[in-house]
């Protein structure tokens, strides 16, 4: 026997308790009802005449449609006529109520709800017009859906075809009823091609003005069985795979809704069709059970295995709809899916009392449940990766659902902490401000679990301030360590020198020193985008060790281990950039360094480090002439600066090395026009490279026929283009092995003309930025 996870069960339940109402239906009313003037062409008659029809042509205008933010005309997308609503005049015969509270039947809309219907538009197709499939905006707030009124018209075709997750329904206007077919706006709909006659229609706009959302008078049986379920969810541990950590029951619920909502229209009292009744059974069960329940927007992705199946058999997975966010995407191939390996869900959004967030959370499988499962949902994207060897036969598909959030109300804090971290930091400091210190501290220890992927998941250096402030309001050691402790140190900024001097007041500067030594990180793993980010923050360190070494003594001991860190990560990086192979981006990188450089001992000159500064200027003059680049690049970087801070900084002591480096290169005579020798780094001593380095050494040859098996080839091929070598190497294919033809090229005496002349440069500027610089 198995048993199904309390989430699936509340979900089996509240999908049984209200089950999928109508997401459209038609009425048919006498056409006595109506009574239709239009400027112009004085009463409209029903059947409207052919006359009259044409006439309302011929005073209409095309209809135009919405493309994101566009309105646009488009006879592909939408070709009929719309009559200007200010010449219509509309008049109900009795009331239009008892119409209203039929569609509210038929689309599932809880009893005492009010329905309103907006004029919206006239429209007349004639033969040939059509609009097609396309979603209606919500135009306001309380829009839920569309009613079409079709009036009485002797026409053929013309049918309104109303889809939702995946089922089409057509509807058909007849020559002696008024139609009214009402639809929720999530549902894609198309006018077909009108075959004969005049189709003549009104749209409105339906909006929900009342709450529906307490409506419901549950039965006691149903919530308590409601409740039951949240509680064995939030009090069973998940399993999780051995050795991965603790079993934790999940910290929420996320229960998918069926139909779309947009951001602006999502709330509970405008859920549509029997979303509306879950809601409101899981909210008082919620209730009931000591939880919150919130509205929230997911994006969910999905990973199924799929094959491709012929036309004759399968689903078509995805239309190319047009809607308001249109899409061009054509068809992926007819599919035929299998079994879903792997899906994701992440909250986007969501609204706790009147506040709406925007937030990016990821939720696990085992918090999620539904009634409706996503597969059977229109997708808004879709994409087939076919057969690649060791991957692909999949298809993925994207939704967005809207859904409600429920966790614990003890567990509060900690759910809304998960998603927004700055609230939480915010909400702590309130608590301490009100005197609630212990409280504080224990909900802040409750985001332990999570913090670190919180905070680096949501932009850390907006709420970086706020944390060292909160850090020093809870005034307990571990919870400031634990809070402050995933922040990188590019967050650390001349405005947060008060705190942290308050910090390292309140927790000692040992403390605040090791912390600070976590924020920079073990500098291993630097990929590009945070080398740059630390670079970045690095030339912002001599205004920062400045203002912090005017701070006290704690402030002084802070910029020095500040200075410290940023010279240990840039020495690593100095030398890992002089052992780069390739000699083009080995100067990239070291003249992009030179200013991180200039800044480490301009750090060092405002707070008075003469031993680090000594330090740093003596690495660099140790290095071989490589260095050059990144000295220059940090010379220039600091020749703004006063005479005082350049002597300090040990920037003329560099200027003195470096230019006696230039002038000893340029010393050396130029190459002679006809030494072809070139040398070959260091590197493999193989037995090829050998030979390579012997044919390059030769000042005489130049070119070299040298007969060797592919893998043999490759190697000095590799060999050549990693050090940038200024040698052409082709294969002959003839012969057996082929020929590998070398050929040193005349960029051999180009490149060394410009370094020269790059060389000359530098000294020239070196001489008039640098007095000893010129005298040595
Ligand atoms: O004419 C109709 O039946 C529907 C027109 C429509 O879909 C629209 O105006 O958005
Ligand atoms: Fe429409």
């Amino acid at each position: 026997m198995v048993f199904a996870a309390a989430r699936d069960r509340l979900a089996d339940v509240l999908g049984g308790a209200e089950p999928p109402a109508a997401s459209s239906v038609q009425l048919k009313a006498s056409a006595d009802a109506l009574r239709l003037e239009v400027d112009g062409i004085g009463r409209v008659e029903f059947p409207v005449p052919e006359e009259q029809a044409r006439e309302l042509c011929r005073i209409g205008q095309p209809a135009r449609f919405g493309r994101g933010e566009e309105t646009l005309t488009d006879s592909r997308i939408r070709d009929t006529w719309e009559v200007p609503k200010n010449l219509v005049s509309i008049e109900w015969d009795g009331d239009f109520v008892p119409v209203l509270d039929a569609v509210c039947d038929g689309l599932g809309i809880q009893p005492g709800c009010d329905l309103t219907a907006e004029f919206h538009s006239m429209l007349v197709y004639e033969e040939g017009q059509f609009f097609v499939t396309h979603q209606d905006s919500e135009k306001d707030d309380a829009m839920i859906g569309t009613l079409v009124v079709t009036l009485p018209s002797v026409h053929t075709g013309g049918e309104l075809v109303v889809e939702h997750n995946g089922e089409d329904i057509a509807y058909s206007g007849t020559d002696s009823a008024l139609s009214l077919v009402a639809f929720y706006s999530d549902c894609r709909h198309e006018v077909l091609p009108v075959t004969s006659g005049y189709r003549i229609t009104f749209t409105y706009n339906l909006l929900l003005t009342e709450d529906n959302s307490g409506a419901i008078t549950a039965d006691d049986a149903l919530l308590s069985e409601l409740a039951r379920c949240l509680d064995e969810h939030f009090t069973t541990p998940v399993t999780v795979p051995y050795g991965r950590g603790e079993a934790n029951p999940p910290g929420r619920l996320v229960y998918l809704l069926d139909h779309e909502y947009t951001a602006r229209g999502l709330a509970w009292s405008r859920l549509k069709g029997a979303d509306a009744g879950r809601a409101s059974l899981l909210r008082s069960a919620a209730d009931k059970g000591g939880c919150e329940a919130v509205l929230a927007l997911t994006d969910v992705q999905e990973t199924w295995s799929a094959f491709e199946s012929g036309p004759d058999y399968g689903y078509r997975y995805f239309d190319g709809d047009l809607d308001d966010g249109w899409d061009d995407e054509s068809d992926p191939d007819e599919c035929e899916l299998q079994e879903l390996i792997e899906s994701s869900i992440k909250l986007t959004r969501w609204t706790i009392g009147s506040r709406a967030e925007g937030i990016s959370l990821a939720v696990a499988d085992a918090e999620v449940c539904a009634s409706t499962r996503s597969v059977d949902l229109k997708a808004y994207a879709s994409e087939y990766e076919g057969y690649m060897g060791n991957y692909g036969n999949t298809m993925d598909r994207w939704y967005r659902r809207a859904a409600i959030v429920v966790w614990p109300r003890d567990r509060d804090f900690a759910n809304r902490a998960e998603a927004s971290p700055d609230w939480a930091l915010d909400e702590l400091i309130a608590r301490v401000r009100a005197g609630d210190q212990a409280g504080a501290c224990a909900a802040a220890a409750t985001v332990r679990p999570f913090w670190d992927a919180a905070v680096r998941a949501n932009g850390q250096a907006g709420f970086f301030g706020t944390a060292l402030r909160t850090a020093t309001a809870l005034d307990d050691v571990e919870i400031a360590e634990m809070l402050l402790r995933p922040f990188r140190i590019e967050c650390l900024s001349l405005s947060h020198v008060a705190s942290l001097v308050m910090l390292a007041g309140h927790f000692g500067e040992q403390w605040l020193g090791e912390l600070v030594s976590t924020w920079f990180g073990d500098g291993k793993s630097w990929l590009y985008g945070s080398k740059q980010a630390r670079s970045e923050w690095i030339a912002s360190l001599p205004g920062l060790c400045a203002a912090l070494h005017s701070n006290g003594n704690s402030g002084a001991a802070t910029s020095r281990h500040l200075v410290d860190l940023a010279w240990g990560w840039l020495g690593n990086t100095i030398q890992q950039a002089l052992a780069t192979q390739s000699l083009r981006y080995r100067d990239k990188e070291l003249s992009d360094v030179g200013e991180s450089l200039a800044a480490v001992l301009m750090a060092a000159a405002k707070i008075g480090a003469a031993d680090l500064r000594d330090q740093v200027v003596e690495f660099v003059c140790h290095q071989g002439d490589e260095v050059i680049v990144c000295m220059m690049s940090a010379l220039r970087s600091a020749g703004a600066q006063p005479a005082e801070t350049r002597r300090d900084g040990g920037f003329d002591t560099l200027a003195a090395d470096c230019a006696i480096r230039l002038k000893q290169r340029l010393a050396t005579p130029p190459r002679a026009d006809d030494d072809w020798s070139i040398p070959l780094p260091d590197g493999c001593g193989c037995e090829l490279c050998d030979t390579l380095g012997t044919f390059l050494n030769d000042p005489t040859r130049r070119t070299y026929e040298w007969p060797l098996a592919k893998q043999r080839r490759r190697h000095v091929h590799d060999r050549i283009d990693a050090s940038e070598l200024p040698v052409r190497h082709q294969t002959r294919r003839t012969g057996r092995p082929y020929t590998l033809v070398l050929v040193k090229t005349q960029a051999l005496f180009e490149r060394e003309a410009q370094d020269r002349r790059r060389d000359e440069a530098d000294l020239r500027w070196l001489s008039g930025e640098f007095e000893r610089a010129d005298g040595a």
